[in-house]
């Protein structure tokens, strides 16, 4: 890097998870110039307002960035990649986040030699609570991956995995949220079904997914001893449980994961 405490990051792609990213760095105390960039011009230039960041154009961004962070859908990688690799300054570190798609699929498309570091991150970096698994490309260095945990650090945890893992890692955390959101909207449904009033039946909703995962994260305790402390012998709980498995529900979120990371293996063969 040219200045190693002011890396020059270009974030191409800012729509969820490329401003989530952005605000966990910029709300960090990490100094970093950072340049954003995105197809749409009303959206680039929003979000470079909004955070008062320069909006360029993706090959004018990279061409002096330090490191480049790929953050547009599977897609339209193929495109983006061959709009920025002429223009790719010596050296950069190119971060992507695209699910599916492998190392060896943006080296292929890269100029040789690129370090590459894949990076599958989940939403709740907007919070500061997000989860990020990276692997290293061909030429991607302990430094690379450094460098990437630092930078993703922003946004909350880090951990390195085999490439191999990638897509199981997207089906338990990147796509992780969303499933979180689903049971949130299942509970507030059956509140308001039970006669609670929808903004009390979502206060108690929220509350208590925070306090559970809170739990889960602080004490370290298996979530099997949690729950049966909640389970009073004849009790609600169990009642509630045993319908729970009656309908399926751990056999359907077996099954929903690994569609996730089936659909991810997929990506990348799709995109030829
Ligand atoms: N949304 C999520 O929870 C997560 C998403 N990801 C990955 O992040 C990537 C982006 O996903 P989202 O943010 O959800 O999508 P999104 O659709 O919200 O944002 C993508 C942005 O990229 C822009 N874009 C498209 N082509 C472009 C190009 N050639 N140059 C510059 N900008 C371009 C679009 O205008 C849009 O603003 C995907 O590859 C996805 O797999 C990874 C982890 C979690
Ligand atoms: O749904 C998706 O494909 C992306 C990747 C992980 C979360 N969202």
């Amino acid at each position: 890097m040219s200045e190693p405490d002011t890396p020059r990051i270009a974030v191409l792609g800012v729509g969820a998870m490329g401003t989530a990213l952005l605000t966990g760095l910029l709300q960090s105390d990490r100094p970093a110039r950072i340049s954003v960039s995105d197809r749409s011009a009303a959206r680039q230039a929003e979000v470079a307002d909004e955070h008062g960041v320069a909006g360029l154009a993706a090959a004018d961004a990279v061409a002096d960035a330090d490191v480049v962070l790929l953050a547009v859908k599977p897609q339209g990688m193929a495109g983006l990649l061959a709009e920025i690799g002429p223009r790719l300054s010596s050296g950069a570190l190119v971060l992507s986040i695209a699910a599916g798609l492998t190392t060896a699929y943006l080296e292929e498309r890269l100029p040789d030699g690129t370090p590459v570091v894949r990076a599958m991150p989940n939403t709740p970096a907007l919070v500061g609570e997000g989860m990020t698994a990276v692997c290293a490309g061909a030429h991607a260095t302990d430094e690379h991956l450094d460098t990437a945990q630092e930078l993703l650090g922003t946004g909350g945890r880090t951990v390195v995995v085999p490439e191999s893992q990638l897509d199981a890692v997207t089906a338990v955390s990147g796509s992780g949220p969303a499933y979180v959101f689903y049971v949130a909207d299942a509970m507030i449904e059956a509140g308001v079904l039970l006669g609670l009033p929808r903004d009390v039946a979502t206060e108690l909703a929220v509350q208590t997914l925070y306090g559970a995962a809170t739990m889960l994260s602080r004490t370290g305790e298996h979530p099997v001893l949690l729950r049966e402390r909640v389970s009073s012998p004849a009790g609600t709980t169990i009642a509630a449980l045993r319908q729970l498995d009656e309908h399926g529900v751990r056999a359907a979120f077996l099954s929903a994961l690994e569609a996730a990371a089936h659909r991810s293996a997929e990506l990348a063969s799709e995109q030829g």
